[in-house]
């Protein structure tokens, strides 16, 4: 009889020692300037991750061990990307099956000299995103020595609109070259040759407008006093440029109003004020990657993938569940036990997934400014009912096993035609809902945004 038993130990006492070497703690140091690898899955109930963004109420997600996709993290050469988060998968992310060709876009409008570029370079440092201003493009296209560089060089200098091919160009190489996939896009469209010729080269549109609202004598004395070097920094570009923006882009945000996608944000006050009022339209995009982190986590369970679990642990793991008789676990190795029992079943060649989970009503909170995340939720377990140990030829010691509490180590998949023992499944599926509270903290290096687990709390 194939004796799991045995090798429980064996690999348990393998994992151990993995684990000891590989001390994976959040430096709580490193948070602003650390940007973590991105940890994606492919939920295969995305439409309703995608609400999240929006703030909107939502049920449940599901995932199972086949949707795993780990995301590739890329650095970027261009641009203010330090936050990106890198889409590694087109099954990963919030819109399935595009992906990297239709990633998240926002276009910053204001005046001129109304504050985009600095309230750019906060959400970048917050919320992971990359800057990308058209006007510092075109302006570093001036000085590249390309052939219309000089043409270039005067429009700007004159407040006038470069012509959109240019423009949406520089942009799009921008983008590809950042390896991210949420973008700031400054100073863009300008005019609606701009927003139609960007609609059309890319094939999508923006999420939505952040606009940021600013009297003009404001923006006059912010400008002369910039002090950057700029050529279209005197009164005479500055009122040419204001002329520009009342009749072009103006229209552009009337458009966007139109939709319902501008979000205005009252700029004349100080930078911290209107950072205040930025932050909550932000603040969506981090809660849904601390879920795409739990949802994440949850799939690895279900596949008895380790390696994938561990690494979205803190070492200083602590825990409350059922297994530990009320006690508070600290560490890692009363986890990696149960990961141990699984990889020591025969595998199964059933193609239904073994065990999967469900997130019924998650709610996520952001706490200390979003340096931590507080994700609940009810977790409803599917398995495909009584696990069976069948031996390679037929006889009397098939060995049939019942789900031990809620814990149900799932076999893994066959992946070879060998004719040792396999794990197969009887009589009817069974669900169990647990309650589970995650805590997540903000981890990141210089990927993206990344998170990883403090503690867990399981009913
Ligand atoms: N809320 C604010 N209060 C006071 N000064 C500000 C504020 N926001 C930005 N500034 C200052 O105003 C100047 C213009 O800001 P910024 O460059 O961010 O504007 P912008 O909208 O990106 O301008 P442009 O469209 O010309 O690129 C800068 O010197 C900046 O430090
Ligand atoms: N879509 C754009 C953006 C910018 N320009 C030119 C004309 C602007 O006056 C200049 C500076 O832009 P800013 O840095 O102030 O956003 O760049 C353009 O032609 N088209």
């Amino acid at each position: 009889m194939f004796n799991a038993r045995r090798n429980v130990f064996q690999l348990t006492s393998r994992v151990l020692t993995a684990s000891r070497e590989a001390a994976q703690t959040c430096a709580k140091s490193t948070f602003a300037t650390h940007r973590g690898a991105a940890l994606e899955v492919a939920p295969l109930n995305s439409t309703k991750l995608s609400s999240v963004k929006n703030g909107q109420g939502w049920t449940a997600l599901t995932f199972a061990a086949a949707g795993l996709a780990a995301a590739a993290s890329q650095m970027s050469p261009v641009g203010d990307c330090a936050g990106g988060e890198g889409k590694g998968s087109a099954a990963a992310g919030l819109k399935p099956g595009k992906a990297s060709a239709n990633p998240t876009v926002v276009f910053v409008l204001g005046g001129p000299g109304a504050g985009k570029g600095t309230q750019c370079s906060n959400i970048v440092r917050d919320y992971g995103f990359c800057h990308l201003s058209a006007g510092d493009l075109l302006r570093a296209h001036m000085k590249s020595g390309s052939k219309d560089g000089n043409m270039v060089a005067e429009m700007i200098k004159n407040g006038q609109i470069v012509p959109s091919e240019v423009t949406i160009l520089l942009l799009q190489k921008a983008m590809k070259e950042s390896g991210k996939d949420k973008f700031l896009i400054d100073g863009f469209p300008r005019n609606a040759e701009n927003r139609d010729a960007f609609e059309k080269v890319m094939g999508f549109d923006c999420d939505f407008v952040l606009f940021f609202d600013c009297p003009e004598d404001v923006m006059e004395t912010r400008l002369l006093g910039r002090n950057e070097g700029r050529t279209d920094d005197n009164i005479e570009s500055i009122r040419k440029r204001f002329k520009v923006f009342i009749e072009s882009s103006m229209p552009v945000v009337q458009y966007y109003e139109s939709l319902g996608k501008v979000n205005r944000v009252i700029a004349n006050k100080s930078p911290e004020a209107v950072y205040a009022d930025t932050k909550k339209l932000f603040d969506p995009y981090l809660k849904e990657s601390a879920l795409k982190a739990t949802t994440k986590l949850l799939a690895s369970i279900d596949a008895s993938d380790w390696d994938t679990y561990r690494g979205l642990l803190d070492s200083g793991l602590t825990a409350f569940e059922p297994e530990a008789k009320g006690h508070l676990v600290e560490g890692i190795p009363f986890h990696q036990y149960l990961f141990a029992q699984a990889q020591a079943l025969p595998p199964t060649s059933s193609k239904i997934p073994p065990v999967m989970s469900t997130m019924s009503t998650p709610k996520v909170t952001l706490l200390g400014g979003g340096s931590s995340a507080l994700v609940t939720y009810t977790r409803l377990i599917q398995r495909p009912g009584a696990m069976l140990i069948n031996p390679p030829s037929e006889s009397d010691e098939t060995s049939k096993q019942s789900p031990p509490g809620w814990w149900h180590p799932a076999p893994q998949p066959q992946t070879s035609t060998s004719s040792g023992p396999t794990a197969s499944f009887v009589g009817p599926p069974t669900t169990q809902s647990v309650q589970e509270t995650r805590v997540w903290e903000r981890c990141d290096d210089s990927s993206g945004v990344a998170w990883k687990l403090m503690h867990f709390h399981r009913s």
